[in-house]
């Protein structure tokens, strides 16, 4: 009787499940192989996607290497074309990965569809403590206009020079620990000496707080780095952003760190409004990024503090992360390229005199009438941190428009339109800032005098020379949307000033006061007398490359391994 019963009730089990599997492995052979089957990618497997292969190029190399790295391998491989799909789900949307700058700058720019660009992608929930649900990093269209427009008299490069003097003393302090290592001469990670300047930077000049970033002892930090350090490294081995349930432990670590930090800077932002709406501010707490953003607000709502907490957030992590790592490059780069650190020596001694070895000088000639135009005057300077940021660019930007939504992403390649709703459009900085069709054959080669004009003529290379004085910026070298460190269009980074007069700040204060080598990973390779030897590309020869991870955004492995010295003053 039974079995009478079973029969009918199992085949409607079997024809269930034969249905759901009809539909899902349909909607499978549709999602892996018809979605974005116009695109170029490589093999993909219905089940995995591009994961297996992805997991294959990893293990050709470093395994803790920026994925950028790897995809620049698929990239390769697939005869290099101007945009190319990588399909990693689930663990993230496909990615439509852009090489190319003309494709980049479709996405970038504003249009008749997209009035301020192509839309941010969703936000990524595991950065969402650091930044905070309000950045405006995560707005879109009028919301985030309005954000925009609040802070950014407190970035206008005007606004910023009045800042000079509070970069230029928490410059000092850099110094400071920078000669405490050339006196005990031991190996340090230099990415810690630069994440505790421009955060201590970046914590005076938004909000006149001192956020004690550059104690000697580790022990003595502030609060802030310390939690935000804490938060960070959460994120060190997370190379593809997993989403909250696979990592749930991860997730809370981060949200209580998180919190940490929004009641501190909420009791920031109260006391700032209460001193700037009392009768008479301090005039230096009256000039912050936040006390302009505060100035047209009469009531410090719930809704204000935390939009106001989370652009802060975003200031402190945006802010000092990427801006360290581009001075780590930077001094990597310049110990090792000897025409180069001449150059920028040259150029120094040139603008700050004879005695630039010598902090405070160098202080109180950037602090004296004029000082600010001495930071434009950089030339060669502004052009190694232009190809620091080229060869070694720290973030990108995802986009992304939803299939049948109002408007289409469609955009124009040299080998045809592609529609690439549905998909994270990643502009890639590294493969686009590499491309041999816009740099040739001196792409991976840093080359700063790329960027200059020497007698009239660009130097794209051969006759190197270490004369600063005969350099002048070239402004039309390359077309222009070919270097985006900083993306482009209507969303690029509002920080860039204040990123760049850091830098040159620092570079300036390095050049002549102290010689760096590298320990660890990118070593020199010395002769058999234990001296450098120059290679074909003008750099000195290493043992091994130094190559970037992602902890968020892409920084140097190892935390810039260095020793240093001072160096010699110049007879
Ligand atoms: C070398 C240093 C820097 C680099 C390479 C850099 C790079 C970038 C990039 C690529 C974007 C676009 C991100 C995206 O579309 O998702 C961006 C946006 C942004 N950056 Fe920077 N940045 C740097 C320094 C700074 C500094 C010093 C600040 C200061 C607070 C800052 C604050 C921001 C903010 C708030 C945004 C969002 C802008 C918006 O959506 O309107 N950045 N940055």
């Amino acid at each position: 009787m039974s079995s009478l019963i079973g029969h009918p009730v199992q085949a409607l089990v079997v024809a269930s499940l034969l249905t759901i599997s009809i539909f899902l492995f349909t909607k499978l052979v549709e999602k892996r192989h018809k979605q974005f089957a116009h695109l170029p990618q490589l093999p993909t497997s219905l089940l995995w996607g591009h994961l297996q292969l992805f997991a294959i190029y990893t293990k050709h190399g470093a395994q803790d290497r920026h994925p950028d790295g790897i995809i620049a391998e698929m990239h390769k491989d697939l005869g290099s074309p101007p945009i190319f799909l990588v399909d990693l789900r689930p663990i993230s949307y496909p990615m439509a990965v852009v090489a190319d700058h003309t494709v980049a700058e479709q996405i970038s720019r504003p249009s008749k569809d997209f009035q301020y660009s192509v839309p941010k992608s969703p936000p990524n929930p595991s950065v969402g403590a650091l930044i905070g649900p309000l950045s405006m990093l995560n707005h879109q269209n009028e919301s985030w206009k309005a954000i925009r427009r609040r802070f950014n008299p407190g970035f206008s490069p005007n606004h910023l020079m009045t800042l000079l003097p509070c970069i230029i003393d928490k410059s000092m302090l850099f110094v400071k620990r920078l000669d405490q290592h050339a006196e005990v001469g031991d190996v340090f990670r230099l990415t810690d000496l630069t994440t505790g300047l421009t955060f201590d930077i970046i914590g005076a000049v938004a909000m006149d707080v001192d956020l004690e970033a550059q104690k000697p002892e580790s022990s003595r930090l502030g609060d802030f780095i310390r939690i935000f350090n804490e938060l960070i490294q959460t994120h060190a081995n997370d190379n593809f952003h997993l989403p909250w349930w696979l990592t749930p432990f991860m997730y809370m670590t981060r949200r209580r760190l998180g919190k940490l930090i929004t009641e501190r800077l909420q009791a920031i932002v109260r006391a700032k409004f209460n001193e700037l709406k009392s009768s008479s501010p301090d005039a230096q707490s009256s000039r912050t990024i936040l006390a302009l953003s505060l100035q047209d607000i009469d009531h410090l709502s719930p809704a204000v503090l935390d939009e106001t907490c989370d652009q802060l957030k975003t200031f402190l992590f945006a802010g000092h992360d990427t801006t360290s790592v581009l001075i780590d490059w930077a001094v990597y780069e310049l110990s090792r390229t000897p025409r180069a650190l001449k150059a920028v020596q040259a150029e120094v001694t040139t603008l700050l005199g004879p005695d630039s070895h010598d902090p405070g000088v160098v202080r109180a000639k950037l602090l004296s009438p004029g000082g600010e135009h001495i930071i434009h005057q950089m030339a060669y300077i502004s052009a190694v941190i232009r190809e620091c940021l080229r060869l070694h660019p720290p973030a990108g930007t995802v986009r992304m428009t939803m299939p049948k939504s109002e408007s289409t992403c469609v955009v124009t390649t040299s080998r045809g339109d592609y529609c690439l709703d549905g998909a994270w459009i990643y502009l890639n900085h590294s493969l686009i800032h590499r491309d041999r069709a816009v740099f040739g054959d001196t792409a991976d080669e840093f080359w700063p005098e790329r960027w200059l004009v020497q007698g009239g003529q660009i130097n794209t290379g051969g006759s190197p020379t270490s004369d600063a004085s005969v350099f002048t910026a070239a402004p039309g070298a390359f077309p222009q949307s070919a270097w985006r460190p900083f993306e482009r269009g209507p969303r690029n980074c509002i920080g860039q000033e204040l990123a760049n007069i850091e830098a040159r700040i620092a570079i300036a204060i390095l050049a002549n006061r102290y010689t760096f080598t590298k320990a660890g990973l990118g070593e020199l390779d010395l002769d058999s007398r234990g001296w450098p030897e120059v290679g074909d590309n003008g750099q000195y020869k290493v043992k091994s490359e130094l190559y970037p991870t992602i902890q968020i955004t892409a920084k140097p492995v190892d935390g810039m391994l260095m020793k240093v010295a001072l160096a010699q003053p110049a007879a």
